[in-house]
């Protein structure tokens, strides 16, 4: 994709969702896409790798998730895999640290050669696994706890407090539409309360994506 298009895409995605992006944003996005397909090449990320799909599906879906995150000067995106949401967020939000966290060491050695290719500062990828117990883990808890395509909601539910900081919150990313009674039964079990939840489409596929964000009672 040249720079043209990619401009182009870019801001008609962002459009689409009703998001906007620095002027920055996109060639550094563009140098994050290459890299990505670089490392594809040698070592297996993402299935998703042609550069249409690698902008709608892991560099607009996590855009779009701009309203749930800003203000929020720590971010923890667990299950990270090749950076997604956290590395998108993190060049729109350049103030806000983030750490990115996965079992997988290839995806965390990307993470980190993204990042300093980007020259990002504050960005810490973190190989490690996610299982509720952030101190003997060695992960940070953080404002905002994100995860996208990680687990099922109730599993997420169950491990995501432990990691956010006192009245801080916790956004998931989902594929499967969850209802409003859903999602108010899934918080109310773990005494959590639901803060908001929205649907919406990726710009160029339709596919439907949705996210909610719960907060501690
Ligand atoms: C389906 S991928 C999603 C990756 C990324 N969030 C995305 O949306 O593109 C799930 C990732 O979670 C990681 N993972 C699974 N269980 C984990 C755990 N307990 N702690 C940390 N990472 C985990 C896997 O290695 C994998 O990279």
């Amino acid at each position: 994709m040249d720079n043209a298009r990619f401009a182009d895409q870019l801001a008609s995605g962002c459009s689409a969702l009703g998001i906007t992006v620095g002027p920055d944003v996109g060639p550094k996005l563009q140098r994050l896409m290459a890299e990505l397909l670089k490392w594809n090449a040698k070592v297996n990320l993402t299935a998703i790798t042609a550069p249409e799909e690698v902008l709608e599906k892991h560099f607009l879906d996590s855009l779009a998730v701009l309203p749930e995150v800003k203000g929020a000067t720590s971010l923890l995106d667990l299950g990270a895999g090749a950076g997604f949401p956290g590395l998108p967020l993190k060049l729109e939000l350049p103030e806000m640290g983030v750490t990115l966290v996965d079992t997988v060491g290839k995806k965390i050695a990307f993470i980190k050669a993204a990042a300093a290719s980007l020259g990002l500062v504050g960005v810490r990828g973190l190989h490690a696994r996610a299982e509720g117990k952030p101190e003997t883990e060695g992960i940070p808890r953080a404002q905002v706890l994100i995860a996208r395509a990680f687990m099922d909601l109730p599993d997420w539910l169950n491990l995501a407090p432990a990691y956010v900081e006192e009245g801080g919150r916790v956004v998931a990313m989902l594929g499967k539409q969850q209802t409003d009674a859903e999602l108010q039964a899934r918080a109310a079990e773990r005494n959590l309360r639901v803060v908001s939840a929205r649907s919406y489409r990726l710009p160029f596929s339709g596919a439907e994506r949705q996210v909610a964000v719960f907060a501690k009672q």
